[in-house]
């Protein structure tokens, strides 16, 4: 799961500043981050029910509410580690194709294609797209940038990761299909909004009972993809040019 906010780095940007952590200050930070997850009942649940992170029930959650994984064959789920996603979807869906790309690596899973890849790679995407062997019906982002306990320098970072998940999940999609992805509450949501209600055909914020309280994290739940957009698509270079006088 993704480390503690505040737990690692010896040196943060603060208001253009850096400002090192002394050795107390940071074990005290993982300190509060160790005993909320002694204290956290998701962590436990996860735990016995095999789950490799708490966030698989805020997947379950949302699929419980939006049936996201009814009928789907293919699946791409990026920011993937360590799994918990990979491994509800392969419950629910057996015999789906999955593709899961992370920065860190992933422990295998039955039926999951494992890229240990930054998003932003250029052979990303072809990737996944010859893994996956056809359009996806799902893209998944659970995507996080590391924090650097800078909150608006962490927020305008793991925008910039989804919005280059919604910016690939458009390539990836097949039209009809659904992209969920997690997003903070703040500036830039209005932008990421109205990019999202152009290409699906609706779009829900939502925050799932597993998603800690006091987090700005939402997630986005686009469905009915549109298909790409008509200037998306490459022009045909035939087009506008006078046919041939016979
Ligand atoms: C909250 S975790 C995902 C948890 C996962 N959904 C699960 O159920 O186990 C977020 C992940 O996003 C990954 N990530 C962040 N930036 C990335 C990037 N540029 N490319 C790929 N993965 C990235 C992080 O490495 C981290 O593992």
């Amino acid at each position: 799961m993704k480390a503690p906010s505040g737990g690692g780095g010896s040196g943060r940007s603060q208001g253009g500043k850096t400002r090192v952590l002394t050795a107390k200050k940071r074990s005290n930070s993982s300190n509060r981050w160790l005993q909320r997850q002694l204290n956290d009942p998701y962590v436990k649940a996860a735990k016995a029910a095999g789950w490799r992170s708490r966030a698989a029930f805020k997947l379950i959650e949302l699929d419980e509410r939006f049936n996201l994984l009814r009928g789907v064959n293919r699946v791409v789920d990026l920011g993937a580690a360590p799994g918990g996603w990979c491994q509800v979807v392969m419950q629910d869906r057996p015999r789906a194709t999955v593709v899961a790309i992370d920065l860190l690596p992933i422990e295998p899973i039955t039926g999951v294609t494992i890229f240990q890849k930054d998003i932003r790679d250029d052979d990303a995407e072809a990737l996944i797209l010859e893994a996956l062997g056809g359009t996806a019906d799902l893209v998944l982002s659970d995507m996080a940038a590391n924090t650097v306990g800078h909150q608006q320098t962490d927020h305008i970072r793991t925008m910039g990761l989804i919005e280059l998940g919604l910016d690939m999940a458009t390539r990836l999609l097949r039209p009809g299909g659904c992209f969920v992805a997690k997003v903070l509450a703040g500036g830039g949501d209005n932008t990421l909004t109205a990019a999202l209600k152009q290409a699906f055909a609706t779009v829900k914020h939502v925050k799932p009972p597993a998603s800690r309280k006091g987090s700005s994290e939402w997630y986005v739940v686009a469905q009915g993809f549109k298909g790409r957009m008509a200037e998306e698509v490459a022009p045909d270079p035939a087009e506008g040019v006078a046919p041939d006088p016979e």
